[in-house]
């Protein structure tokens, strides 16, 4: 489990991350998400001491980082997939990772089986792509069979089958009852992957739930009805908590009353229903409408057609 209470990191008189509080949870695929320079990097980069906290906490299965003497078994990282000797060979690098922990080299052999490097384990890592480099990362944090796993943009270069790769196994990493934190600006990818949403703004806490509730409640909870008979199912489904407008002479869109309701309100009225659409809207558009006043660097195109909208 990783746990932030109030972690804050100030560069001069910049607050990059501001009195942040979160948990990663085992059994859990949790997303990081946030819009460039919201600081994902330097909050995952306190996680594991690599920066100093200006103010509060964060700690790694209860203790802070540097208290446990065998780190790598408590949470395996990808910060930065290039931060490898570029002339040593993929086995040497997790050879050397290996030697600091006592791991034995049949482990390292296992990760990189894992992570589909086996054929080119020996060639040197300056050589390799940034999807070998990614995997390579990947195989550098899961080499001490670490309780969480924390990831930086993990698919980051990754083709399709390597993306489903990674999806496949961080989801069975969290199955096994490990604690999973990825950050990604991969919307789509996060929705399949994630299971609840840490969302930061300009290192602000915006959001801490569930990548269903989020996309629902952004939603506004409405469920779209199309009917020749919109005017008399209107009257139907009338009661005090709900809100009900159309946006044509045959379509609804009801608040308060979920689809099943509505159904079977209809079916008793002998109401015919073209269409019954519970409204969700996708994880991009709710991440884009919650981040909306806090994006730091914005082209002018997406400014205007937002204004335009
Ligand atoms: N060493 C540093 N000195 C000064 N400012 C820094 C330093 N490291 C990061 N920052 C600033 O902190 C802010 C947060 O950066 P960070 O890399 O954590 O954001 P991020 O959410 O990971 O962004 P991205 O999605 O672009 O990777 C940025 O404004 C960045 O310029």
């Amino acid at each position: 489990m990783i746990e932030a209470r109030e972690l804050t990191k100030r560069y001069g008189d910049k607050t990059v991350v501001d009195a942040l509080s979160f948990v990663v949870k085992p059994g859990e695929v949790t997303g990081f998400l946030g819009p460039n320079g919201a600081g994902k990097s330097t909050t995952m980069r306190m996680v594991v001491g690599l920066d100093a906290a200006t103010a509060g906490t964060v700690t790694v299965n209860g203790k802070s980082y540097a208290k446990h003497p065998a780190p790598l078994h408590e949470i395996g990282t990808l910060l930065e997939a290039k931060s490898v000797h570029p002339g040593r060979s993929a086995f040497n690098h997790l050879m050397a990772l290996a030697y600091t922990h006592g791991i034995p080299r049949r482990r390292v052999d296992e990760v990189i089986e894992l992570a589909g490097l086996t054929s080119v384990a020996g060639k040197r890592v300056g050589a390799f792509s940034l999807g070998m480099g990614q995997r390579l990362g990947i195989a550098a944090a899961l080499l001490g069979d670490p309780a969480i796993v924390m990831l930086d943009e993990p698919v980051n270069g990754l083709d399709p089958e390597g993306v489903l790769w990674v999806r496949n196994l961080l989801r069975s990493l969290a199955d096994e009852g490990r604690a999973v934190m990825l950050s990604s600006h991969l919307m789509s990818e996060t929705a399949l992957i994630a299971d609840h949403l840490v969302i930061i703004g300009r290192g602000r806490l915006l959001a801490d739930t569930t990548v269903d509730d989020f996309t629902r409640e952004a939603s506004g909870g409405g469920v779209k009805v199309a009917s020749a008979e919109a005017g008399r199912l209107r009257s139907l489904l009338a009661g005090p908590d709900v809100t009900i407008s159309s946006s044509s002479a045959e379509e609804l869109l009801v608040s308060g009353r979920d689809a099943s309701q509505i159904g079977r309100i209809a079916a008793e009225h002998g109401v015919a229903l073209y269409e019954l659409t519970p409204q969700a809207v996708s994880l991009e558009a709710a991440f884009m409408d919650l981040t909306r006043d806090v994006v730091e660097y914005q082209s002018h195109l997406a400014e205007s057609e937002r204004k335009a909208a």
